[in-house]
């Protein structure tokens, strides 16, 4: 099968990770008898070195002319003191919102082998941890307006808006449930509709789509509970589905409950299914340039871009194995490192697992 990916290295840690990602994308590839074909392009503020611009149209272009995008992460302390809509993050922004990636799936899994590395009681760990957060992706505060910061009665006051409408609650809704009907059927929507009218309608709505899926069992929490069950009772969780910001939260939240930031992988999806694939986390401008970054969310982020954009199952599972395989040998990035275990680099960690898949 011929793959036409997009490649968009961003800043910070996104290019080292990124380039692990490709290595084992080519690997397996190379196994399955697939022709790779990579397009690269600039996102953030690696374009706005080169382009004055976080999101230049020929990236754009060569986005809507693959079949899926990978990637990296962008931002970083140069371009912090720009105006917003020159900041790396408006880049990432614009192009969610271009190619109408509403729906951004972040499943949560502890793998076996990091039990350890979990900041929780061993005895909740136990218990398994396997949900999936589906935060809503191109819509509520992040981009609702007006936004801006103004002179009002001559102090300054800065402002954004929450806001959504019901067919922006009612797709991320649907696919919620549906995801559930494949798994353990159960949905959390998360909110905060004791204050918010946003989070009132979001509520609405969810109950609205609930009557379509009588089979699916639907619990809603405030998102301040929320927080504190995620780290109570993880394991009671199947799908959480929740609002841009909320969603933003929880998921940084459950990357610490399953070892580190830097395992967890996500699919941003539009109702054609054109996919953008892309580890959880920022640029981590503190360990970028050192090769100690976990590329394991990147990498974990190929398997679900082989898996969602190209339908290959067993792909996608012969890589889950090979990061699976690779930390059980006891090979550890500096983020999930424990006494005893064998401290790999960024890159080691990449060679070990396309060896392995
Ligand atoms: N999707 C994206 O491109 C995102 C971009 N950002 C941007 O990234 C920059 C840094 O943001 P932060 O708030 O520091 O969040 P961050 O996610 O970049 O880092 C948070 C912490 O996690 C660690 N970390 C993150 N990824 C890791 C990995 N793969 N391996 C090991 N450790 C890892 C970092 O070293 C840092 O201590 C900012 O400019 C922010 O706007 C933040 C989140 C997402
Ligand atoms: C620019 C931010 C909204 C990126 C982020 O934190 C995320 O998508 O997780
Ligand atoms: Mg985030």
């Amino acid at each position: 099968m011929e793959l036409k990916i997009c490649v968009l290295p961003g800043d910070g840690i996104g290019p080292e990770v990124v380039r692990e990602g490709i290595k084992v994308l080519q690997a397996i590839s190379k196994k399955y008898g697939h022709k790779l074909i990579l397009e690269e392009a600039l996102i953030g503020g690696a374009a706005l070195d080169k382009e004055a611009d976080p999101l230049p149209e020929d990236t754009v272009f060569k986005c809507k002319d693959s079949q899926a995008v990978l990637l990296g992460a962008v931002g970083g302390p140069k371009w912090d003191n720009l105006p917003r809509n020159l900041r790396p993050e408006s880049g990432l922004l614009g192009i969610r919102k271009k190619l109408d990636l509403f729906a951004n799936i972040r499943p949560v899994k502890l793998l076996p082998a990091l039990q350890q590395a979990s900041v929780l009681r061993q005895d909740i760990v136990a218990k398994g941890i396997d949900l999936v957060v589906i935060r809503e992706l191109t819509s509520g505060i992040y981009f609702g307006e007006p936004k801006g910061i103004f002179e009002e009665k001559g102090e300054k006051i800065g402002l954004n808006t929450m806001r959504y409408t019901e067919k922006e609650v009612q797709r991320v809704a649907r696919l919620a449930f549906e995801t559930a009907l494949r798994r353990k059927k159960k949905v959390t929507s998360v909110d905060k509709a004791n204050v918010l009218e946003v989070s009132q309608l979001w509520r609405d709505v969810v109950c609205e789509v609930a009557k379509e899926y009588p089979e699916v069992e639907l619990e809603h929490l405030y998102v301040d509970n929320a927080a504190m069950q995620l780290v109570a009772r993880p394991y009671s969780f199947d799908v959480i589905v929740t609002s841009n910001l909320f969603g933003d939260i929880l998921s940084d939240e459950a990357g610490v409950i399953t070892g580190s930031l830097g395992t967890l992988p996500s699919a941003s999806l539009n109702e054609q299914k054109l996919g953008l694939y892309e580890p959880i986390h920022g640029s981590a401008p503190d360990i970028a340039g050192k090769d100690i970054a976990n590329p394991i969310a990147t990498i974990l982020s190929v398997a679900m871009l082989l898996e969602y954009s190209f339908g290959l199952k067993e792909e996608a599972n012969a890589i889950e194995q090979a990061v699976e395989k690779t930390l059980g040998f006891g090979y550890r990035t500096l983020d999930i490192f424990r006494e005893g275990q064998k401290k790999v680099t960024c890159s080691q960690m990449g060679d070990f697992i396309a060896m392995q898949v």
